[in-house]
């Protein structure tokens, strides 16, 4: 350890850190140099609770043996095998394994290298089925405010949080928005699924009506906001899409990025909700968030589609250098193995009570104004201080990591993923920290 601490460069200006306050960061850097199970080690030798399983991806934990042995092993035997006219036996193996923990009839898989690609991905599968079928008059994609889809063109596009999205241009033509579900004052501090909301889903229907259903290629949600500070659907709005979405002929996306592999106590949000997209993007979890990979779930009725003409001939003119690489799918089998073996895929939903219980017990906190939570997620929305938004949750962030926890912050909202390892004394670690935190009227 003390060798990885004296590695730490003195010299921080080259890296234009993603998504950061890089001056602020540079000028009090927080690095850390290694993990285990539940806690980071920061460069100055502290341990942190890990409170958002790194960026939502860490499920299984952090440094798990059989999935560091498997990428080990791996670079050793087959480091790189192209996936354009050529394969290897693991990406199919891995195909395989994925198709068993997805929902009835997502039969076939195409591989990426993060939720960004899986997006794009997604939504050209969608554009070009269509056309396939005859249809090409379908170019529109629906997303949603306040969606978060990465940061390629696409997903800016057919995301919604404004400040993504502000700075490019005018991105994809043909992209429409779905108001989000999120209703100040109404469902505050609501355990699980709010009551009111699920008749928002019928603004699809309005869309539908402006555009033209044969205009429509798919509508793409997260089935919990994940990235916005933490909407979960109102009861009944999902299955209120799918059936707008089946009634038109449009596909349904499904973006697991987050909820997928086990965050909600099911395998994927589709399987907890009851409700079954035409496709689900995934990455995250997939490989435990050691290696990038992402995957997109399409059914056989999608697949199946494409599969038509001369049979020497390319079928879908997409893909990526590292689409189901081998080390990545070795990670990502790693990843499966270990979720079975410690019935990862389920073992949220016997500590959502637990979790919700501590989570809402910080109703009484200043400035607390709302709670969420669904599975192993929480939000707990701050009241933002006037003239300074997401100030306040960001010296909740600082503060924290100076605490031994991190959280993570999207305006001023505090959110928590945690590896689904976690026991009940995280659990009452994380929130006692927070309560430290927040009752300091910070
Ligand atoms: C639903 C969804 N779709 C796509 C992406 C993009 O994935 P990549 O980053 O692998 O390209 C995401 C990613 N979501 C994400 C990534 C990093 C931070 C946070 C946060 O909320 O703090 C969320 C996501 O949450």
């Amino acid at each position: 350890m003390s060798d990885r601490l004296n590695a730490t460069p003195n010299d921080l200006r080259a890296f234009w850190m993603p998504f950061t306050a890089n001056r602020q960061f540079k000028k009090e850097p927080r690095l850390f140099v290694g993990a285990k199970d539940m806690y980071y080690t920061t460069h100055d030798g502290r341990q942190v609770l890990d409170g958002t399983a790194g960026l939502w991806c860490v499920n299984a934990g952090h440094c798990r043996p059989k999935i560091t042995e498997a990428i080990r092993q791996q670079a050793g035997e087959l480091d790189y095998a192209p996936a354009f006219q050529l394969g290897h036996p693991k990406a199919f193996e891995l195909a395989n394994r994925l198709v068993d923990i997805a929902p009835e009839g997502m039969d076939h898989v195409l591989y990426t290298n993060s939720g960004s690609e899986s997006v794009e991905t997604a939504l050209k599968v969608a554009l070009a089925y269509h056309r396939v079928k005859g249809n090409g008059s379908r170019f529109r994609l629906i997303g949603r405010e306040r969606g978060y889809h990465g940061v390629n063109f696409g997903g800016i596009s057919v995301g919604g949080i404004v400040s993504n999205r502000k700075m490019f241009g005018t991105l994809l033509t043909g992209v429409d928005h779905m108001p989000h579900t999120h209703i100040p004052g109404k469902n505050a501090f609501t355990r699980g699924e709010p009551e009111h909301g699920g008749d928002i889903a019928s603004e699809l229907e309005r869309i539908v009506t402006l555009h033209d259903a044969s205009t429509i290629a798919a509508v793409i949600v997260e089935p919990v906001a994940g990235s916005t500070g933490v909407l979960i659907p109102p009861k009944g709005y999902l299955q209120k899409l799918r059936d707008i979405c089946t009634k038109h002929g449009i596909l349904l996306i499904f973006d697991e990025v987050i909820t997928g592999f086990g965050r909600l106590g099911t395998p994927f949000a589709a399987q907890y909700y009851d409700v079954k997209p035409d496709m689900i993007t995934t990455a995250k979890g997939l490989t435990n968030g050691v290696i990038p990979m992402g995957a997109v779930f399409v059914t056989s009725e999608i697949h199946d589609t494409f599969m038509q003409g001369p049979e020497h001939m390319i079928e879908f003119f997409h893909g990526y250098t590292y689409s189901g690489n081998p080390i990545a799918s070795a990670a990502a089998l790693a990843t499966l193995d270990t979720y079975k073996e410690e019935g990862l895929l389920t073992r949220a939903a016997e500590l959502s009570d637990y979790w919700a219980d501590a989570l809402h017990s910080l109703k009484d906190c200043p400035n607390v104004i709302d709670i969420r939570n669904t599975g192993l997620i929480g939000a707990i929305e701050l009241d933002p201080i006037a003239g300074e938004p997401t100030k306040r949750a960001f010296t909740a962030f600082l503060k924290a990591y100076e605490k031994g926890l991190l959280i993570r912050t999207t305006g001023d909202i505090i959110a928590l993923s945690p590896p689904l390892i976690i026991e009940k004394h995280h659990i009452d670690e994380l929130f006692g920290k927070l309560r430290e935190i927040l009752q300091n009227n910070i």
